[in-house]
């Protein structure tokens, strides 16, 4: 079994949650186990420096921005560990101060993002991660927001895909999800 089997065995899997007819996929028992915790992180990085950087001609990230909520146990840990910045997306409401709004549509329903106005550097390269990208909505709507502070979205990091619902195709830029989920 390789690592992405070992990860992707470890995933909760939970039929008709939140609502009937979603079948959903939980990365949390990945962070009960720290060995394989670092695996995916540690897979994240050779991905990043490997991939990301290259294809995109860039020679750094300046920012990891992670999405509300579980994009936050994630983002902070790759920020740190390329030497960026982390910056979140959180839902409506929450950060204080000059914010920048998207709406977007979900699996399972309607939300609206924020980003703090001066977050992000005009021509700052940015790589935005969630754990799981399901319709690509919020995806989507994080990169308008790192658009609108003229950041440069060199890609969108998931540790879930879901294949069959075609997220990737509404982003602006190349995705890669370590685990494809099959249902
Ligand atoms: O690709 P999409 O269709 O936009 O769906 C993906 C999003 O849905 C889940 O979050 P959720 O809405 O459950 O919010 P939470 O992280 O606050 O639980 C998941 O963590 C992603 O953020
Ligand atoms: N199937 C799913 N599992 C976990 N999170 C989700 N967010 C949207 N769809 C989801």
């Amino acid at each position: 079994m390789n690592d992405v089997e070992y990860l992707k065995s470890l995933l909760g899997v939970y039929p008709d949650f939140p609502k009937k007819g979603v079948v959903f996929q939980d990365f949390i028992p990945i962070m009960r186990d720290p060995v394989a915790f670092e695996t995916l992180i540690t897979h994240f990085m050779h991905h990043i420096t490997s991939h990301t950087l290259r294809n995109s001609q860039s020679s750094k990230i300046d920012v990891v921005v992670g999405l509300d909520a579980r994009g936050f146990l994630l983002g902070p840990i790759l920020a740190l560990r390329l030497g960026a910045a982390f910056v979140p997306v959180r839902k409506q409401g929450k950060l204080p101060g000059k914010c920048t709004t998207a709406s977007f549509e979900k699996e399972y329903g309607t939300d609206s993002f924020e980003m703090q106005s001066d977050s992000i550097k005009p021509g700052q390269t940015v790589v935005v991660i969630d754990d799981l990208i399901a319709t690509g909505g919020s995806a989507k709507a994080a990169g308008e927001l790192v658009a609108k502070q003229g950041g440069k979205t060199i890609e969108y990091l998931f540790v879930i895909g879901l294949p069959f619902l075609n997220g990737h195709e509404k982003l602006d830029a190349p995705s890669y999800s370590m685990i494809q989920a099959s249902d």
